[in-house]
């Protein structure tokens, strides 16, 4: 059966930085509990489905050649779930482009498979409501539903359960682009590691933060960042100690590393500014590469074209 749009439909998803995240105890389930407040960054993939005669993943840009191109991508797994509901075979050719660094701490394979859902949504024209796809998106893995909402959030549970957060202004990012990743068990599993053998610092409550959020001030919110899963990340990658020393030395406001890491994000005083810093760091021998972005931003949504600002 031809879905009833004939045209391919392409949606951009964000990446994602975690401004506070503070990691609770592990649960039986084995996640920990978490409160991190999310922002949506206009560093992005852009996924496209088309029919097709079976399903088919293919990726092209940022390290495409390390994600994988099976039912172990996040897109597959999304087209089986949709395919299941709609009572109808997968026989899509998913594209990603990539534009957020894999194994990254930026939430890149939950974005593509936030994107998926709302792209196969579209093109089977399934009508799903907001509640399916959140339902979906929480069962493709913690990150997705932000990725499906974008904006700025406070997600607690896994990071699942989402609240939306006030947030004035654009804030201005560099991001550190690390060589090689990490992969996020083994972060969490580190940090319940340094838990074991002593009491590496724990963020406290995020009101602060969410206040100066809804300012709209960096500078009142640069001193407010935090992430319980930074000594684990440092512990694992502890060259990205010289990548934040370098970031703040080259005039951004602060530098934290995102979510699981290794990518170092660095909130700056606005445009101007991420572009200067972001210029100096790339010089600066302390990562792989650079990238300026700015937040918050929509969350996954069908663009016309791939050109699309
Ligand atoms: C680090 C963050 O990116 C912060 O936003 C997320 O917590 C991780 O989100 P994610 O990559 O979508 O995580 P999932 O794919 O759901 O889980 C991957 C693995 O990360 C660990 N994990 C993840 C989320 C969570 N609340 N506690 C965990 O301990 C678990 O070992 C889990 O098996
Ligand atoms: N569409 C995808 N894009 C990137 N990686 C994917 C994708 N699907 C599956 N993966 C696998 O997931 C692993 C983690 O990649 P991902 O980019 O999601 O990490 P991340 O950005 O650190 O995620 P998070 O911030 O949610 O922890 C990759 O090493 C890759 O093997």
């Amino acid at each position: 059966m031809l879905s009833a749009v004939p045209r391919p439909v392409i949606v951009r998803a964000p990446s994602k930085v975690n401004l506070h995240l503070a990691v609770g105890d592990l649960r039986d389930d084995g996640y920990h509990e978490l409160t991190s407040v999310y922002q949506a960054l206009s560093l992005h993939d852009d996924v496209e489905v088309r029919d097709s005669d079976e399903l088919s993943v293919a990726v092209q840009g940022e390290s495409a050649r390390v994600v994988p191109t099976d039912r172990r991508n996040l897109v597959w797994q999304a087209a089986e779930l949709l395919a299941e509901r709609a009572g109808r075979d997968p026989r899509v050719a998913i594209s990603i482009a990539k534009g957020i660094p894999v194994a990254g701490g930026m939430a890149g394979g939950s974005a593509d498979a936030a994107a998926a859902l709302v792209a196969l949504d579209e093109l089977w024209q399934l009508g799903l409501d907001r509640a399916d796809l959140d339902e979906f998106a929480a069962r493709l893995g913690s990150d997705v539903p932000f990725s499906l909402r974008g904006g700025t959030a406070i997600g607690t549970g896994r990071g699942e359960k989402l609240l939306p957060v006030l947030s004035r202004n654009s804030f201005h990012w560099v991001l550190a682009l690390a060589k090689g990743g990490l992969r996020t068990p083994d972060v969490f599993r580190e940090l319940d590691r340094l838990r074991s053998e002593g009491e590496p610092p724990r963020l406290g409550a995020a009101d602060e933060l969410m206040h100066a959020l809804a300012v709209g001030d960096p500078h009142q919110l640069a001193p407010l960042l935090g992430n319980d899963l930074q000594p684990a990340a440092l512990s694992l990658k502890p060259e990205l100690r010289r990548t934040l020393r370098a970031g703040t030395a080259a005039g951004a406001l602060a530098g934290i590393v995102s979510g699981s890491g290794p990518t170092c994000a660095f909130l700056c005083a606005d445009a101007d500014a991420a572009v200067a810093v972001g210029a100096e760091l790339a010089g600066a021998g302390v990562c792989r590469t650079v990238r300026t972005a700015h937040g918050p931003v929509p969350g996954a949504r069908v663009i016309d074209d791939k050109t699309e600002r």
